[in-house]
């Protein structure tokens, strides 16, 4: 019985994909093979030895401590792309609740108390205090062009904006999904200074923390909007006040509130609301939890950001997988260990990320405890599995 911990809600769907005769799931676990989880904080939490995986139900892994996990040769699953569509869709209608001051002018209406003909004059006395601007013409700046800044790249361009867009490592597949009249510029501070509304697409990583910053939003134009559906600590949120104040920002859109950006009138604050549709949660769900059952059953790796992408087809044969620091001669020693114990190697596939490699091997024979324990005496291996043969 595989025993599965989940430190949040997680869609009923994903669940399901963990069959209940193999595999306890629980919100209390004290030594689960595997955590799911979504925005729950990680890093303050004693993660049990035991844990072999770790899911996040979602794009940023910014709550999970990834290299400790990596030190312990544990992978980290994400859900690359199952929520973009749900991120796009709010990043949109943020744009529009900002461009046509939506949130005020319902404000306004909900304070109104008259009735009939004063009702009527107050509405249309009221309304030149919320004239907005419309999009075609005004130049969106897409930072980080990944699952969702693509995506909101492209639906900008449909709504008549000019896009331009920033990320030096952009992936080939997110580039073939790119609209061709979306305008790549060179740095920074080029994207700030060519538009009216920036919104930021990055994970939350050292180099990202603070990207909005009072320098660049000092390039913008009087009236500029900040779209911030990433994570808080992308923009500067100090900066932005001040630019709110200053009128150099219109608005503030964000989905990470604290008390300064609540209290703000210009900022309209969300709580956390991007990825929260049925369709992103399910989608979510079923994708991290099909990828850490593979990884718990099979031992194969898909979408981890920690590992390499490593995967063999189960075939009648025992198998055993190694996580181990990238050095050279760690496939020979391995190999050694299984030829003293008189074990055949049928298949075998090693692929590496960064300081981590991963090898599945598949044997015609089980592998003993005894060359369990030499494979894990060779200095470097961080993670031995014996998955013994497929169940059936
Ligand atoms: N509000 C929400 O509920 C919600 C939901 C999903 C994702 N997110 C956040 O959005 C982020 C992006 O999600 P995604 O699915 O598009 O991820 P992704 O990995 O597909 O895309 C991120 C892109 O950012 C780029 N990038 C990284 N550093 C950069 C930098 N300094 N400058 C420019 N580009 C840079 C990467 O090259 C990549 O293309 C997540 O990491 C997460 O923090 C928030
Ligand atoms: O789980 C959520 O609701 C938020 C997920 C989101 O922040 C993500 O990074 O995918």
């Amino acid at each position: 019985m595989y025993k599965v911990l989940t430190l949040n809600n997680i869609a009923v769907a994903g669940l399901r994909r963990l069959p209940r005769d193999r595999y306890e799931v629980s919100s209390e676990s004290s030594s689960p093979d595997a955590v799911i989880l979504r925005s729950h904080n990680m890093h303050d939490m004693t993660i049990p030895e035991s844990v072999a995986a770790i899911g996040r139900a979602g794009a940023g892994v910014n709550n999970i401590p990834v290299s400790a996990m990596s030190d312990r040769g544990v992978p980290v699953f994400n859900a690359p792309g199952a929520n973009a569509n749900a991120v796009k869709e709010l990043a949109v209608a943020g744009l529009l609740l900002a461009a046509r001051n939506i949130c005020d002018a319902r404000e306004y209406v909900k304070s109104l108390t008259s009735t009939g003909d004063e009702l009527a004059k107050d509405v249309e006395n009221g309304k030149k205090k919320f004239v907005g601007f419309e999009l075609p013409g005004r130049t969106l700046g897409v930072i980080g062009l990944g699952a969702i800044g693509v995506e909101v790249a492209n639906v900008a361009l449909a709504l008549g904006m000019k896009v331009v867009g920033f990320d030096p490592k952009i992936t080939v597949k997110r580039a073939w999904q790119l609209s061709s009249g979306v305008k790549q510029v060179e740095t920074l501070d080029r994207l700030f200074k060519a538009s009216d509304v920036v919104s930021v697409h990055v994970p939350l990583v050292d180099g990202t923390k603070g990207l909005v910053s009072a320098d660049r939003l000092s390039l913008m134009k009087d009236g500029s909007v900040i779209i911030n559906f990433a994570r808080g600590g992308v923009v500067d949120s100090k900066a932005a006040l001040q630019a709110l104040n200053s009128g150099k920002l219109h608005a503030y859109v964000c989905d990470f509130p604290t008390p300064e950006l609540i209290a703000h009138p210009k900022v309209i604050a969300l709580p956390h609301l991007g990825a929260s549709t049925t369709e992103a949660e399910e989608n979510c769900a079923v994708m991290v939890a099909e990828n850490v059952k593979e990884y718990l059953e099979n031992g194969n790796v898909r979408s981890s950001v920690n590992f390499p992408e490593a995967v063999i087809p189960r075939a009648d044969a025992w198998r055993i997988t190694i996580a181990n620091a990238n050095v050279p001669n760690m496939v020979g020693q391995i190999s050694t260990c299984l030829a003293q114990a008189g074990l055949n190697i049928a298949d075998l596939l090693n692929k590496s990320m960064g300081d981590i490699a991963y090898t599945i091997v598949d044997l015609d024979g089980p592998v003993s405890e005894e060359t369990m324990q030499a494979i894990r005496g060779i200095k470097g291996v961080l993670r031995l599995r014996n998955l013994g043969k497929p169940i059936s």
